[in-house]
């Protein structure tokens, strides 16, 4: 089939999104707690939290059923309040509930083996964190089209995201020559990866051209994302197939039990990605739709229109136009001459920091554990 004859918009037949909601979102704080982290949040001020915009996003490639949460027990209800569509209490709902947290591989691995099971051979996943903003649908859609395209042919695709600095918060791709498969015009050969470089290094990868950001999204046949994670780690791999033949079964919980608190702990870049791209098994689409992983503040704020996030009549700014300020409610908050502040106002904790210093904010979370102020975090 010649490449324009691939479709371009409409459902992708056999392909299912997962999206795993794990992470804690601790640069956030103290907007973002472990009880409410930053994928249950409307952080951008849409009227969506993250997870569901995430899931918005997906549906027009999935249908309504397409997709998968992967979440832990104390985010299940409010996982399945603000997304309804995922059937929660169905025999064969979309919401998978981890019993602990066991990294993004055995979440990811999670969903394959189970998808696998109710849809057999030839279904495609797709991994998008619950977390992440993305500017540019059209161009989003056009890139997971091409990446399963990609993946049919047995490929582990990644999404390149074009870098606009170099950022040490995030993965990179070098991509190698033509991948040469139909429906996957722009797709490449990846030749490795590099998790998070140091400042001077990740210049240097942008000056060559070759270079791109992971965004953590991967697209695969479940079927070959388990063989090959039965070839990096056969226990985990068996772990998961055990745990995915039982979940629609009544053997689930017994299963789980016994199972789940023995697979490794290991991301899915480890598991899979380095080592699959060494082998020459990955491929990269490159996404030149915008896309942040809204770390911190300081990329909260550049966003963001404007340098208040909720009721910008609360906030009083003299010489601090980009002051970025959350106020509280029932508070106001003044800002004098404070150019690069940031002041995140919530009923129980007030954080004062700098957009420079917002990669610390990690440092307070850790310094109240410390402190034995668990009801703070
Ligand atoms: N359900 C569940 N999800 C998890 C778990 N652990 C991690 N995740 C999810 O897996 C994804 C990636 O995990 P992180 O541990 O947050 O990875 P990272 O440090 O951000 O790095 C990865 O993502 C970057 C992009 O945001 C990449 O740049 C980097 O290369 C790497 O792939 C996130 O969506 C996170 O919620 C878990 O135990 N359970």
């Amino acid at each position: 089939m010649p490449d324009s004859a691939a479709p371009t918009s409409g459902r992708v037949p056999g392909f299912h999104a997962v999206v795993p909601a794990g992470g804690a979102g601790t640069r956030l704080w103290p907007l973002s707690r472990a009880g409410h982290p930053k994928f249950l949040l409307d952080l951008t001020g849409s009227g969506r939290t993250l997870l569901q915009s995430t899931v918005d996003r997906l549906t027009p490639l999935t249908g309504d059923r397409g997709v998968v949460v992967v979440t832990g027990v104390r985010h299940a209800r409010a996982v399945a309040e603000q997304v309804p569509t995922l059937g929660a209490d169905d025999e064969r709902g979309r919401l998978l509930v981890e019993p602990s947290p066991r990294d993004s591989m055995a979440a990811i691995g999670l969903a394959a083996a189970v998808l696998l099971e109710r849809h057999g051979d030839d279904v495609v996943i797709g991994s998008f964190a619950a977390d992440h903003v993305i500017d540019g649908t059209d161009e989003f859609e056009r890139t997971v089209r091409e990446a399963v395209a990609a993946a049919r042919e047995g490929f582990v695709v990644t999404i390149g995201i074009t870098a606009t600095g170099p950022s040490t918060a995030f993965g990179y791709i070098r991509s190698a020559d033509d991948l040469g498969v139909a429906g996957a015009p722009t797709a490449r050969h990846v030749a490795g990866f590099t998790e998070k470089p140091d400042a001077q290094t990740a210049a240097a990868y942008l000056a060559t051209g070759d270079y791109r950001w992971n965004a953590g999204m991967f697209v695969v046949r479940a079927a070959v994302l388990l063989d090959h994670l039965a070839q990096q780690l056969p226990a985990l791999a068996a772990g998961l197939r055990e745990i995915g033949a039982a979940w629609d079964t009544a053997a689930r919980d017994a299963v789980l039990e016994r199972v789940w608190p023995g697979l490794t702990k290991i991301a899915i870049d480890h598991a899979i990605a380095e080592p699959v791209a060494a082998a020459g098994g990955v491929a990269v689409v490159p996404g030149d739709f915008g896309w942040d992983d809204v770390g911190d503040f300081a990329s909260l704020a550049d966003l963001l229109p404007a340098p208040t996030l909720g009721d910008d009549a609360a906030v009083l700014r003299v010489g601090s136009d980009d002051a970025f300020v959350v106020p509280g409610a029932g508070r106001t908050v003044a800002v004098v001459g404070l150019a690069d502040a940031v002041v995140v106002d919530t009923p129980d904790a007030l954080l004062v920091t700098t957009r420079a210093h917002a990669q610390q904010v990690k440092q307070a979370v850790d310094g109240w554990r410390a402190a034995g102020r668990e009801d703070l975090l």
